[in-house]
């Protein structure tokens, strides 16, 4: 058996909801693919993802790592999926009188980690209507309108913002294990309006994206 046409995948979540989203996925498409992924829920933020998904791949021997979970839509809506073509620490490096200048600047490395083309391509072949581009990393969750104008400023082809993503890149790339980010929409990215979230709807697009995945998989 394997999934995205790997032998073994590991998915990491932030939360256990969204763990239990990803298995119920998995179950519903009705085939094996359970075991050929291991799904973890590895806490809220870059840290505590990172250092999960570090934990977990010197367990064994993994050929895919996907961090997954919901996210706020930045263009995309509800519902919505997106997958990244980079995760980006949007918010790791120094802000200035003459505004936020990144690590790449500051020349402490960078804070853009591609993913895997090819893991790109099956995701999105597999999964219906998803919207790619960089899905951001952030410590602290947009809750304004001159940060979010910030920051789709800094980042025009951004379509999502979530908290992990680049953590558990971070990790894959450490390892050498390929790595994509899949994010369902909860909220846009926008003034804080914590009633508006729609974390119900996000978590059944995550369990039908990977329904999708499921079935792909021979
Ligand atoms: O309360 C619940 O039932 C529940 C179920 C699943 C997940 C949650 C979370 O609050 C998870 C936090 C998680 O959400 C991501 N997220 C969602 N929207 C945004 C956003 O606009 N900006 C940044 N992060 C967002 C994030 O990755 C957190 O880990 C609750």
């Amino acid at each position: 058996m394997n999934f995205l046409g790997h032998r073994r995948v590991l998915v990491v979540t932030a939360v256990e909801p969204e763990r239990q989203a990803v298995l119920r996925g998995l179950s519903g498409a009705g085939v094996a693919a359970e075991s050929a992924v291991m799904v973890e829920a590895g806490g809220v933020g870059s840290a505590a993802a990172a250092a999960a998904t570090a934990r977990v791949l010197a367990l064994g021997r993994f050929d895919a790592v996907l961090s997954a979970g919901i996210g706020g839509g930045i263009g995309v809506p509800i519902g919505g999926t997106t997958v990244a073509t980079a995760s980006i620490a949007a918010d790791l490096g120094a802000d200035s009188p003459d505004g936020f200048i990144g690590l790449d600047e500051l020349g402490f490395g960078t804070a853009t980690l591609a993913t895997d083309p090819e893991l790109v391509a099956a995701v999105t072949a597999a999964v219906p209507h998803v919207a790619t581009g960089p899905v951001l990393t952030v410590s602290t969750v947009t809750g304004t309108l001159a940060g979010t104008r910030d920051l789709t400023a800094r980042y025009p082809d951004a379509v999502a913002e979530a908290m992990e993503g680049f953590g558990v890149a971070t990790a894959a790339a450490q390892a050498g294990v390929p790595f994509v980010e899949l994010r369902t929409i909860s909220n846009p990215v926008g003034p804080r309006d914590r009633d508006a979230w729609r974390i119900g709807d996000a978590l059944e697009g995550l369990s039908e994206a990977f329904t999708c995945l499921a079935k792909l998989t021979p």
